[in-house]
């Protein structure tokens, strides 16, 4: 679905990714972890080509980012940012409506497939009943829930998340995780996001992508890669894993006293 090709990132004189030779296949669901400061957020960009990578390549499909055009490339793949900044009163159903605009070729407004799939998006975000209000006026987790509602109406087969969880109740954190390992599972859609959650990344993910911030990378099954060891050089601080019923819980490894 998505690949690297010898990817380096960098950040002034500091490397953050270096040949990176990575591939996403469709229906796996990866979390990226690292550190603060690693280049989970620049990666994540550059997978999106809101990024040029300092060298190699992304590829979506087996074709060069630089060869999507932009419209079609929209119709692939839908990018979640960290941070939001609403400059203007918008709805927010006129906000979600406006991720549909990949699928209008010949026309600028709405008809009745892009009502209907703005509005199911917003009951899946459990946000259905705010369509009316300006979006300035959102509480933080309602706002991250709407932005991903805008996302899922954008309607594509590759989603790219930075943060999802941030600002999420634990109830809402649960049901959106689990609603994109649904997707993955169910519609054989791709999810890449980014979180700092161990224990819900290794619930819903397939895959992980750890980041060490200086070049170095390490990707696999959860399995693999989310072992106590290899997440405590990742992050730099002791990882101990409880197992509790089918469930392994991540912990920092000690408290100072
Ligand atoms: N525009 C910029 N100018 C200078 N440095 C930058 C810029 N954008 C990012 N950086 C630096 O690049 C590094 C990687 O940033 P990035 O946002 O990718 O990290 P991250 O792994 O997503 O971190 P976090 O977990 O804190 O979100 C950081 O050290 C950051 O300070």
């Amino acid at each position: 679905m998505i690949a690297t090709h010898q990817l380096r990132l960098a950040m002034g004189k500091r490397t953050l990714v270096e040949r990176l030779d990575w591939q996403v296949e469709a229906g796996e669901c990866w979390s990226v972890i690292g550190r603060n400061g690693a280049g989970k957020s620049t990666l994540l960009r550059a997978l999106a080509g809101l990024r040029q990578p300092e060298a190699g390549h992304v590829s979506i499909e087996r074709r060069a980012l630089s060869e999507w055009p932009l419209q079609e490339l929209a119709r692939k793949r839908a990018f979640l940012a960290q941070a939001r900044n609403d400059a203007f009163s918008y709805s927010v159903i006129e906000t979600v409506l406006s991720a549909r605009h990949p699928y209008h070729d010949n026309r600028y407004w709405e008809n009745s497939d892009d009502h209907h799939a703005a509005v199911a998006a917003l009951a899946s975000m459990e946000v259905d009943h705010l369509a009316a209000r300006d979006v300035r006026t959102l509480s933080g987790g309602e706002r991250q829930r709407v932005a991903i509602a805008a996302m899922l109406a954008q309607d594509t087969p590759l989603l790219l998340l930075d943060e999802p969880a941030n600002a999420l109740d634990l109830a809402h954190q649960v049901s959106v995780m689990s609603l994109l390992a649904r997707l993955c599972r169910e519609q054989h859609k791709t999810v890449v996001m980014v979180g700092h959650d161990l224990t819900l990344a290794h619930s819903v993910s397939s895959h992980a992508l750890l980041l060490m911030g200086d070049g170095r990378w390490l990707a696999g099954s959860v399995e693999e890669v989310m072992q106590p060891a290899v997440l405590t050089e990742y992050l730099d601080h002791p990882i101990d894993i409880v197992r509790h019923g089918e469930r392994t819980i991540f912990i920092p490894g000690s408290f100072p006293a």
